[in-house]
């Protein structure tokens, strides 16, 4: 018998910071007693623009050279005063920052970009009108939105998870602040990794977190205490490099994540397992390597790991045989409508697409190379960017820089890992862009 070669050496990926990690810590920072050191974070237009938000809010936040970490000091209440919030792109600015606001007092407005305007708010403004809240919205259920605080009750959390995790996360990380102890069942949510995570957050932060029976959850008043938190690397976005290399028969280990990671999205790698690839999910690292073959013919169920059904789908026409991808109706209302999103790129570069209104059946196919609209959307253009690579094919995504809203060196660590890879010009946007609630004015081109 031949013997097997051994694997290459891993090629060691640089993958920065945990947007939901990063955009909770700022927050509970910002809510409890003191200076929080939150180490790596992410620097990114959502982070950055969370980070401002905060500040606005009353936080001191000090960034350290080179962002090695943030120093945040909070009052350990809510806010007070007045103040114009700027979301930006970021839902979790959008869906945390209400519900903290209403928890202090004074009046807050909240806006965000056409994108973010676009994006469901009701649940979350149902929930906090049940405990008290007074808010105004021009246009029913979407930004912007004026709260006028004036504290919180508590009691029993009734809110409609279905289209997203977030409303929840944000009335839980408000619920220390509140006057009466806080009930909520987190059973019904969608992704409900995040609720998991913002749970984990909320007791590093000294929380008093309790569940009494599995996924019901009580939270007593007493507010947070600032601490130190390391970041990990964002588990969604080494999920685009995970790809590239097992659908390109490379090596990648990504230091920093591990079996103990607080991010359900970590579990795409056990995808990329069972459709062939090999993967080491160690103490300090975790590593993909491609084997050079990417099987299909079975249903994967992405509802809890939403964010990365996209880095799947856009490999899966790679595969031997159909995958099917399902638990996404929830994915419509991102930053796009990623399901219908992804079937029509994907058709665009000649791949067979079974849509319906909770999956996607991408068959096998030879990719051609395409026009890729990204709808601004960062995920899609990361995913659609893997595919280019892996399928040898040229994609020109019409607005390649969009992914600076998670990942802004992208790009050059693509080219710096797979040789192959070509860096996108910086290319006229798709739509208008809203920066600092100003319609965005620079030419084409410009960034
Ligand atoms: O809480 C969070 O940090 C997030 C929750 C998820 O949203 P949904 O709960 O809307 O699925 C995820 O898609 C998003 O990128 C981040
Ligand atoms: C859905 C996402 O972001 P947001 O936090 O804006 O919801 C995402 O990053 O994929």
């Amino acid at each position: 018998m031949t013997p097997r070669p051994a694997p290459p050496r891993p090629l060691t990926a640089h993958v920065p910071g945990s947007k939901s990690i990063t955009t909770r810590a700022l927050l509970l920072a910002a809510a409890a007693n003191g200076t929080s050191t939150l180490w790596a974070p992410l620097v990114s237009h959502d982070t950055l623009a969370f980070g401002k938000a905060v500040g606005r809010l009353g936080a001191r936040v000090e960034n350290s050279p080179s962002d090695q970490f943030w120093a945040v000091t909070g009052s350990g209440r809510g806010p007070t005063g007045t103040a114009v919030v700027w979301c930006a792109d970021a839902g979790t600015a959008a869906r945390f920052l209400p519900p903290f606001c209403a928890t202090g007092e004074g009046v807050f407005t909240f806006d965000g970009s056409e994108q973010l305007r676009a994006r469901p708010l009701s649940p979350l403004m149902t929930a906090m009108t049940e405990l008290g809240a007074e808010l105004e919205t021009p246009v029913p259920g979407r930004l912007p939105l004026t709260v006028r605080a004036a504290g919180l009750e508590g009691g029993e959390l009734r809110v409609d998870s279905s289209m997203s995790s977030q409303f929840l996360s944000g009335l839980l990380m408000a619920a220390p602040l509140m006057r009466h102890p806080v009930r909520a069942d987190l059973r019904a949510s969608v992704s409900r990794p995040y609720l998991d995570m913002t749970l984990d957050l909320m007791r590093r932060f000294g929380a008093d977190v309790k569940e009494p029976e599995s996924g019901v959850i009580e939270v007593r008043p007493g507010g947070y205490r600032a601490t130190a938190l390391v970041i990990e690397p964002d588990a969604s976005t080494a999920s685009y490099l995970f790809a590239a290399a097992a659908a390109t028969e490379q090596r990648i280990t990504v230091p920093g994540l591990c079996g103990r990671s607080i991010q359900g999205d970590l579990r795409f790698v056990e995808a990329l397992s069972t459709m062939g690839a090999q993967v080491e999910v160690g103490d300090r690292a975790v590593t993909v390597t491609g084997t050079g073959r990417l099987r299909g013919g079975f249903d994967l169920e992405m509802g809890d790991i939403s964010d990365t059904f996209m880095t799947l789908a856009a490999i899966a026409p790679l595969a031997d045989a159909p995958l099917t991808l399902g638990g996404v109706r929830h994915a419509r209302f991102k930053e796009s409508d990623r399901v219908a999103a992804v079937t029509r790129n994907l058709r665009a570069c000649g791949v067979r697409v079974d849509e319906t209104e909770d999956s996607v059946t991408v068959h096998p196919g030879t990719p051609r190379p395409a026009r890729i609209a990204c709808h601004r959307d960062h995920r899609i253009a990361m995913a659609f960017s893997v595919l280019g690579l892996a399928a040898r094919v040229p994609m020109v995504l019409d607005d390649p820089y969009c992914v600076t809203k998670t990942f802004p060196g992208f790009h050059q660590e693509m080219a710096r890992l797979f040789p192959d890879y070509t860096v996108p010009e910086r290319v006229p946007f798709s739509e208008p862009h809203d920066v600092g609630g100003h319609r965005d004015t620079r030419k084409a081109g410009e960034r």
